[in-house]
């Protein structure tokens, strides 16, 4: 099985390297230096992957034995566009659905449940999403405000878009771009649903679009090797982690030219994999000039009930197992 990148000594020298560049809270572009320690850091990266091979002779890992490992709890997002959290819980408690508190006070957990809770009438009236408590963090994170135009750049089914939505009060201006077409019928279906009216959908390849300086809030949800696109007992392979990186890295690079000036950009994946993490953000710091960190290590202090770790590169944060793996970091855009 491949080696997740946890290594305690690893990320000693990642974070050592960027210590002194860390003290307002953002990481300084010291570009000079920022070379030396991206070399650095590919260095142990390949390093480590070496120690993989070594390790994995097949050079491969069964997404399904990982998931089967871990037992998936059930989560809902209250839409509180269209209900109380108190008021639905207590629907769906005289439902036989037993719910527990998070650190959210729109998010439960599904403890116990005698109906299929993707059927409910509240679920059809959409009073809810089924999410994972991971996959909140990212639109936390973004904060976007009632005024801004947000871009959600991979948006298909839409949770994130949705949560965003929500944080906004049906305000502002969310686009949501997808580029498969079947997916956006789960995207509408969803927007739709939840009664979601500040949204306009864009079928596009994201690697395309045009919209240069226009943004105040970008997400960017990767695709990743952790995503099951296909095939649930598909394996994932080294090659198949190097071709996301380089999508991710391509996706990240426009997404920035999509960002205004002083516009922010969050940037998650479900994958647990440095090459598709914290590679990319020392990859875009390394190219652009324009662009700073925005240190969100702090965040995991508001959040309890789950493991979420400092990632690999100071000021990034990343969610790990039991909990679904999850990686997030924040950039601005400064010129
Ligand atoms: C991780 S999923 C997004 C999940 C979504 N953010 C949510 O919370 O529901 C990644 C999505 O990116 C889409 N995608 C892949 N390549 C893309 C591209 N080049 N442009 C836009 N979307 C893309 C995939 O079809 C998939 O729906």
């Amino acid at each position: 099985m491949r080696k997740k990148f946890n290594s305690k000594s690893k990320g000693k020298n990642l974070h050592a390297s960027r210590e002194n560049k860390d003290k307002d809270n953002k990481i300084n572009k010291n570009k000079d230096n920022k070379s030396k320690n991206i070399k650095n850091t590919n260095k142990n990266i390949k390093g480590k992957g070496k120690n993989d091979q070594n390790k994995n002779k097949d050079n491969k890992k069964s997404k399904d034995t990982n998931k089967d490992k871990t037992p998936t709890t059930q989560y809902i997002r209250v839409n509180t566009l269209k209900i109380t959290p108190e008021k639905l819980k207590a629907r769906l408690t005289d439902k036989g659905i037993e719910l527990e508190d998070t650190f959210l006070e729109y998010l439960f957990k599904i403890k116990n449940t005698k109906v299929p809770v993707g059927a409910t009438p509240e679920y059809l009236f959409g009073y809810y999403y089924l999410q994972s408590i991971s996959s909140v963090i990212p639109s936390l994170v973004l904060n976007p405000s009632e005024k801004d135009m947000v871009l959600d750049m991979c948006s298909a089914p839409g949770g994130k878009t949705t949560h965003l939505c929500q944080l906004m009060n049906n305000k502002g201006i969310v686009v949501a771009n997808e580029v498969n077409r079947k997916r956006i019928k789960s995207l509408k279906s969803n927007i739709f649903r939840m009664n979601i009216t500040n949204t306009i959908i864009l079928n596009s390849d994201a690697l395309r679009l045009k919209y240069f300086n226009s943004f105040d809030k970008i997400l960017l949800d990767a695709p990743c090797s952790g995503n099951d696109i296909k095939d649930k007992n598909r394996e994932v392979s080294k090659r198949d982690i190097r071709y996301c990186s380089l999508r991710q890295k391509n996706m990240i690079n426009i997404g920035i030219e999509l960002l205004k000036t002083g516009g922010e950009l969050v940037y998650s994946t479900c994958s647990a994999e440095i090459e598709e993490n914290e590679e990319v953000i020392e990859y875009i710091l390394s190219m652009r000039k324009d662009i700073e960190l925005i240190n969100i290590s702090n965040f995991k202090d508001t959040i309890t009930g789950i493991s979420v770790v400092d990632g690999e590169v100071n000021g990034t944060i990343k969610v790990i197992p039991p909990n679904e793996p999850f990686f997030i970091a924040k950039i601005r855009k400064i010129q």
